[in-house]
C-alpha cells in the first residue's frame, strides 16, 4: 500500500529520515503553493505536515477526502482547525517537547539582545557610526522577570533567568507554592508578576483566555520602563495597546518572535528604535528542527501502518463496546469538567468523580479523560483530548480519583464531579435524562435543573424577597438577556444558588458589578 504524503512548510531533511525509510510512502515536498492551490492539490494526500505557516484551514481540511493525519512539526497548532479536522475524523498530531530548549535559548537571546540594544548597535555601526552613548543598556542581575505561562517553555526560560542572578516571579493556572518553592521561584497572581516584574515574557498558548492577555490595562500597572518579550504567540500582547505604551515610553523595550499577523514585510512596532525583532524563529534551530520533525513523522508513519500514535491532539481513542456503553455520557461529562473549570479558582490540587447507577457497571476512564478534558482545556487548550487529558493532569500534578456506587439518589445515573483547589471544593452533578438529554442536577449542594448548553451565569445570593429582581434589573442594564433561569437553595432564608441561561457570551468582568449588591456573594459566568 502506498501513502502520499505532503510537506508543505520547510522541514528538516535529517528529521524525516523515519518516513524516507519506511516503506510505501511517497513524499512530496511543496512550500510554495498558495492556499487555493493547496486546497486544489490535498484530495490527493493521505497525510499533511506542516510547520507555522501552512494555514490548515476548513476548506483545505474538507477537501482533504483522503486526509487520515495531519503533523504538526512543533507545539502550536492554532494554525491548524482541529475542529474540522476532528468532524473528519483526522487525527492531529504535534511535536510538543522537541523546541522547547530553542525556544527557551531564542527567549533569553532576545532578553539579552533587548536589554543591551545589540540589535540597534549593530545597525548603527553598520551605517558608520561609533556612538556609545545612544546604547547604554540595563544589567540583568537582581532584576525581575515575569513569566507568566510556567509550561515547559517557561520554566526553562526561569531557570535560565536564575542563572543570570535574576529574580523570577511566574504566573501559571498550574503552579502553586510548593512548585514554585522546588523551583527557586516565587509564584503570584497574573496583576502580581505585572507589577513585580522588570521585564516580562510570555509563554501560554493563543487561546480565548490569552488573547490580548497583555493590554492597556495590564500595561497600565506595570512598572515604569518595563521591557516585554514574546516568543509564544503573536496575539497574547495587544499590538496596538503595546505600541501606545512604548510611545508614552511606559514600556522601555520590547522583544518580538511572534505577531498577530504572519508572515508581514512592514508592521508599525518595527518603526519603534525601542522594539526588536525576528520573524518567528524560536524554533528554527537545526537540532529543535531534525527533533520535531523525527517526532511527527514517526507518528505519522505509525498511524499510517495502524499503529499508535505518541502525541495525539485531538484523538478520541475507546473501544467499540466501551463506546456503545458509554458514549451517550461523554457530551455531559466534558461540560461537568468545563462548568468546574470556570466555577472553582485556585490551583486544581484533586478532581473526584462518582459515578452512579448504570454506567458505573463499566469501564469509564474514557469518561474520566473526557471530564479532564473538560477541566484543563480552559488553560491548556485545544491540545487537550480524551486521550492526553489523564496524561497531563498527571504532568500537572492533579490527584485524580473515579468512585463508583449503586445509590443514583432517585436517578438511572449520575455523575458527580468534585474539584478540590487551593481555595476550597466545587462540586457539579449531572445526569441523562430518558429521551431529554442531559441536565445538570446539583451545584455544590444545592439541587437545580440545568441544561449543560451555552452560556450560563451561576449567581450565589442571599434567599430574599428582591434578589432575584435585583439581578434581572443590572443585567437589563448590561443589555444581557435572560433566556433560562433556576433558583436552588437548601434552607429558606438561607444561601440560594441562581443559575440563568443567558443570550450572549460574558465573562466575569462582564458580571462584576453583581458582587457589589448586597445579597448577591458570587456572579461567575460559564460557557459550555
Ligand atoms: N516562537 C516560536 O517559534 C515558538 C513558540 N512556541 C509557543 O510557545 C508557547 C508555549 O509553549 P510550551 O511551553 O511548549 O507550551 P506548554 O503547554 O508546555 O505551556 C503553556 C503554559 O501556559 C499556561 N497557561 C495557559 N493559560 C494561561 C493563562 N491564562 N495565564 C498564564 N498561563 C497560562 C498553561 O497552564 C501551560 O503551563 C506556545 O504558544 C507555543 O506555540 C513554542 C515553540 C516555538
Ligand atoms: O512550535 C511552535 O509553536 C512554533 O511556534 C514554532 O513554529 P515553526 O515550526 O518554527 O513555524
Amino acid at each position: 500500500m502506498t501513502f502520499n504524503i505532503l510537506i508543505s512548510d520547510p522541514l528538516s531533511e535529517e528529521g524525516i529520515y523515519p518516513l524516507r525509510q519506511a516503506e510505501g510512502m511517497n513524499i512530496v515536498i511543496d512550500t510554495n503553493s498558495t492556499p487555493e492551490e493547496l486546497a486544489m492539490k490535498i484530495g490527493d494526500y493521505d497525510a499533511l505536515l506542516v510547520r507555522s505557516q501552512t494555514q490548515v484551514t476548513r476548506e483545505i481540511i474538507e477537501k482533504g477526502t483522503n486526509l487520515k493525519i495531519i503533523g504538526r512539526a512543533g507545539v502550536g497548532v492554532d494554525n491548524i482547525d482541529l475542529d474540522a479536522a476532528t468532524e473528519r475524523g483526522i487525527i492531529v498530531v504535534n511535536a510538543p517537547d522537541g523546541n522547547t530548549n530553542s525556544a527557551a535559548e531564542h527567549t533569553m537571546a532576545m532578553l539579552m539582545s533587548m536589554a543591551r540594544k545589540i540589535p540597534q548597535a549593530f545597525n548603527s555601526l553598520k551605517n558608520q557610526q561609533w556612538d556609545r552613548k545612544a546604547f547604554i543598556g540595563v544589567e540583568l542581575k537582581n532584576k525581575t522577570l515575569g513569566v507568566v505561562g510556567l509550561g515547559r517553555i517557561g520554566a526553562e526560560v526561569a531557570a535560565r533567568a536564575k542563572g543570570q542572578r535574576m529574580n523570577v516571579i511566574a504566573y501559571d493556572p498550574f503552579l502553586t507554592e510548593e512548585k514554585a518553592r522546588k523551583l527557586g521561584i516565587d509564584f503570584g497572581s497574573v496583576e502580581d508578576v505585572l507589577k513585580a516584574a522588570d521585564f516580562i515574557t510570555v509563554h501560554t498558548p493563543l487561546l480565548k483566555e490569552t488573547r490580548h492577555l497583555i493590554n492597556k490595562e495590564a500595561f497600565e500597572i506595570m512598572k515604569d520602563g518595563v521591557q516585554i518579550i514574546n516568543c509564544a504567540r503573536g496575539g497574547i500582547i495587544d499590538e496596538d495597546a503595546l505600541y501606545d505604551a512604548i510611545v508614552s515610553k511606559k514600556v522601555a523595550g520590547a522583544a518580538l518572535d511572534v505577531f498577530e499577523q504572519e508572515p508581514f514585510l512592514d508592521h508599525k512596532l518595527l518603526t519603534l528604535p525601542e522594539v526588536i525583532a525576528t520573524p518567528h524563529l524560536g524554533a528554527s534551530t537545526f537540532e529543535a528542527q531534525e527533533s520535531v520533525a523525527v517526532d511527527v513523522s514517526i507518528d505519522v508513519v505509525s498511524f499510517l501502518n495502524g499503529g499508535l500514535v505518541q502525541n495525539p491532539v485531538n484523538l478520541h481513542s475507546v473501544s467499540k463496546e466501551v463506546m456503545l456503553k458509554i458514549a451517550p455520557f461523554f457530551d455531559l461529562s466534558e461540560k461537568l469538567g468545563a462548568f468546574l473549570s470556570s466555577l472553582s479558582d485556585g490551583v486544581i490540587e484533586e478532581v473526584n468523580i462518582f459515578y452512579s447507577g448504570e454506567v458505573a457497571t463499566n469501564d469509564v476512564r474514557p469518561l474520566t479523560r473526557n471530564t479532564l478534558k473538560g477541566l484543563l482545556k480552559r488553560n491548556l487548550g485545544d491540545h487537550v483530548n480524551d486521550v492526553n487529558a489523564k496524561f497531563l493532569a498527571d504532568r500537572i500534578g492533579i490527584k485524580v480519583v473515579e468512585n463508583k456506587s449503586s445509590t443514583t439518589k432517585g436517578f438511572l445515573n449520575l455523575l458527580t464531579v468534585e474539584v478540590k483547589t487551593t481555595n476550597g471544593v466545587r462540586r457539579v452533578a449531572g445526569t441523562l435524562l430518558n429521551g431529554m438529554g442531559a441536565r445538570i442536577v446539583k451545584v455544590d449542594d444545592y439541587p437545580v435543573d440545568v441544561v449543560p448548553e451555552g452560556h450560563l451565569l451561576y449567581i450565589k445570593h442571599k434567599d430574599q424577597p428582591g434578589a432575584i429582581g435585583r439581578v434581572g434589573t443590572l443585567l437589563a442594564k448590561e443589555n444581557i438577556n435572560i433566556a433560562a433561569m433556576q433558583v436552588g437553595r437548601t434552607i429558606i432564608g438561607g444561601e440560594a444558588i441562581m443559575m440563568l441561561t443567558i443570550d450572549k457570551y460574558v465573562d466575569n468582568y462582564d458580571v462584576k458589578d453583581l458582587v457589589e449588591l448586597d445579597d448577591i456573594y458570587e456572579a461567575i459566568a460559564i460557557d459550555l
